[in-house]
Formats: C-alpha cells, structure tokens, sequence
C-alpha cells in the first residue's frame, strides 16, 4: 500500500488515464470518486483529485471539498482535465471558477485529455454540437482556448494524455514532502 493516493472522476477515460499513469508511474493507490470512503483518507500523505473539466467545472471537486477538513496535515492537489491546450490564462480561469473562498489556494494542475464524439454520451454530443455552433458565429481572434478546441478538434479523435502534463504535480508534491 502506497501513501499517495488518486481519488479520480473520468466520464469518458482520460482523466482515468492519468490516474493509472500516477499509480504505474509514481506508486499512487486510485480510487474512483464514488468508491472513495473519508476513512482512506487516514491512510495517506499525499492526496490527488484528479478531475475531468466539463462546462469549465471540475468534476469529482465536491468529494475534495466535503473531506478537506479531515485533510488539513496532508499534502492535496488537484490535477484537471481538458481538451484545451495548456495554456495559463485559461488554468487560472478554472481556478477562479471552481476553487473560492478556503479552497483558492489548493494546487491545480492541467493535463490535456482527449476527444472522440462517438463515445460521448447523446445529451454530450448534442451539448457539444450547440455550442460549437454558437463558438463557429463568433470572431475566432476572441476564442477562449476551450473554444478554440472544439471547434478545431470536432469531427475527429484525439488522445493528447501525455505523461510529461503529470511532472509539474510530482515536482510538487516532492518539494512539499517533510
Ligand atoms: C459536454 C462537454 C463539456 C466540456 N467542457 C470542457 C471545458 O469547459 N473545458 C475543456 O478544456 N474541456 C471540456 N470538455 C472536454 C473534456 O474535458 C475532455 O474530453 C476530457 O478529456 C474528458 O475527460 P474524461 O475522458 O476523463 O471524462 C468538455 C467535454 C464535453 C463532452
């Protein structure tokens, strides 16, 4: 048994990629957000919420926010993620988004994830489709860069997980290890 756990949250895989890459990589035990128990927590130093970003919100944050206080000694971060490129401006707008008030200085993280519309759920792929026709009207010099995502990776499949979006959260989590 390690002592760094992953709790993660992956509708469609990704997120879940990252989340074995953290426990075959790294030594992380995972579990998923609905099979997470408050007395695991017990057993860990390091805690992870890896989440994927759905209409700009982390999924799985709720499980974060309602066990924090049973994590005050331990070292917890939250690894994201998007179909947007990396890009500072747009982590800085999920931070402002999803963490406020005692949750705003928690550590987030951005991996890329992937996109396959075949395997999006019905109501996904019809959210998706509307709001790539909204994004498609608009100038594209102003879109965001999840904007700017769909409207280029639509119609295709991409897989971008990459094991390179995990160091910033590994250096991390090592510099803040007693
Ligand atoms: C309905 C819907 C909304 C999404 N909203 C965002 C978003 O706001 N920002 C973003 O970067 N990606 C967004 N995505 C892309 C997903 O975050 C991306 O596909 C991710 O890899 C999904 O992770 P999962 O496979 O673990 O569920 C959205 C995808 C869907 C289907």
């Amino acid at each position: 048994m390690s002592n760094q756990l992953v709790i993660y949250k992956s509708k469609y895989g990704a997120t879940e990629k990252y989340a074995k890459m953290l426990s075959e990589l790294y030594d992380f035990d995972m579990v998923k957000v609905s099979d997470f128990r408050t007395s695991m927590i017990q057993h860990y130093d390091v805690i992870v919420l890896a989440g994927a970003v759905y209409a700009s919100g982390i999924s799985g944050l709720k499980v974060l926010q309602k066990n924090y206080s049973d994590m005050k000694d331990k070292i917890v971060a939250i690894f994201c993620v998007g179909a947007s490129p990396y890009d500072e401006k747009a982590i800085l707008q999920i931070k402002n988004h999803n963490l406020k008030g005692q949750y705003s200085d928690l550590p987030l993280f951005y991996g890329r994830g992937a996109w396959n519309e075949d395997k999006m759920s019905f109501k996904d792929r019809t959210l998706c489709k509307m709001l790539k026709k909204v994004v498609a009207k608009k100038d594209p010099a102003a879109y965001e860069p999840w904007e700017e995502a769909l409207i280029s990776a639509f119609g295709k499949q991409h897989d971008w997980t990459d094991e390179c979006y995990l160091k910033p959260l590994i250096a991390y989590i090592q510099t803040n290890k007693k």
